[in-house]
């Protein structure tokens, strides 16, 4: 056995044994996690992590060891962070706006018996997730009266995050009142003014002041709040029941299809799945685009959407986003990829997931 191998086999025993003692390691940071769970007390304890770390150095012999080892320890504890955080994010889901609102019944629907959080911006969702703040977000794609979302695609192009599944979201919209009101008690009707629009031949002639908020959830928010039959909202039976008001006049909705599509987007890829969505930019040339919808359908794969958006900060650069049939593991699908390399820059996938 040459210099190498000996060497080589010696780094293997040792990887073992340290392989055997990380595992312990994690078991008692489970047990840590857990008590703090129990206790409300944060991840970061940073007086333990100083002196664990002065402990630590000083079993380290050799000095000229000191400097990567103590490297050595601040991976190890954020790797022990990162796992106690993914352990206490694992139930939370996390969605934009005001909570009994679409995205949160969404979320609801989607995740049974799970902790739900709000946040402010569709932006701010994506941190979380990429950060494991929580385990998964829901965001509104597209809705079928509205059309698309266009910043998420600028968002899932930013941020290091997957989607991982698709759900549609039947949107109604009912009259909702106090206990004791009733359709004809009714003088002021509060919602969202896509939500009044969708409802306008069921309002039309009843004679009620139409008053504009900002959501629909916010309404009846609003009118629940209120000790009076003269108020209603317009907004989901989900919703009534969240702020328990009654159903005074269900689905006054015009058109029987409202239905908004939300993605659910983790850290993690999910490469199993029906279908899969990309990004990609094509090269300033005549022709470029032609050329890579032609390459994808060559490989007979159904483009089920595309849709140009402007490159934020680059004047006039488009990329495009793509949802396509198929498996993302596949081989078909990765020789695809490889040959869509030469013809385009800034290929991303965004995920995978069954429809
Ligand atoms: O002892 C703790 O409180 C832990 O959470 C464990 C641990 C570690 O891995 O050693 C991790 C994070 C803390 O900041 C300190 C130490």
């Amino acid at each position: 056995m040459n210099k190498l191998e000996n060497a080589r086999k010696q780094i293997n025993h040792i990887d073992k044994e340290m392989a055997e003692l990380f595992e312990k390691r994690m078991q008692a940071v489970e047990d840590v996690v857990d008590y703090k769970l129990s206790n409300q007390m944060p991840v970061l304890d940073s007086s333990r992590e100083r002196e664990l770390i002065d402990k630590n150095l000083k079993y380290i012999n050799d000095c000229k060891y000191r400097d990567s080892y103590l490297s050595f320890l601040h991976h190890m504890l954020e790797v022990s962070k990162d796992y106690q955080k993914q352990i206490i994010n694992r139930d939370v889901i996390a969605y934009q706006g005001t909570y009994g609102a679409f995205s949160y019944i969404a979320s609801t629907k989607i995740f049974e018996n799970h902790k739900y959080r709000s946040y402010p911006t569709f932006e701010d969702v994506f941190k979380a997730v990429e950060s494991q703040e929580v385990s998964y977000g829901v965001i509104p794609f597209e809705n079928s009266f509205t059309g698309e979302v266009g910043e998420v695609s600028d968002l899932l192009r930013e941020y290091n995050v997957y989607i991982i599944d698709t759900y549609d979201l039947k949107v109604d919209q009912n009259l909702l009142g106090k206990k004791g009101a009733s359709a004809q008690t009714i003088k002021k009707v509060y919602s969202h003014p896509q939500a009044i629009s969708q409802s306008s031949q069921f309002l039309k002639g009843r004679g009620y002041e139409i008053m504009p908020y900002p959501n629909t959830a916010l309404a009846a928010k609003f009118v629940s709040e209120q000790d009076r039959d003269d108020l209603a909202a317009i907004a989901s039976k989900e919703t009534a029941e969240l702020f328990g008001l009654e159903i005074l006049e269900s689905n006054i909705h015009t058109s029987g299809d409202n239905t908004t599509r939300f993605i659910v987007i983790s850290k993690q890829l999910k490469p199993q799945g029906t279908n899969f969505q990309m990004l990609f930019t094509t090269k300033n040339e005549t022709g470029a685009l032609a050329e890579a919808i032609n390459l994808i359908a060559s490989y007979g794969f159904n483009m089920e959407s595309i849709k140009s958006r402007a490159i934020p900060n680059e004047p006039w650069s488009y990329y495009f986003h793509v949802e396509l049939e198929g498996e993302l593991e596949s081989k078909q699908t990765k020789e695809m990829l490889k040959k869509l390399e030469d013809i385009c820059t800034d290929i991303k996938i965004l995920g995978s997931y069954t429809k």
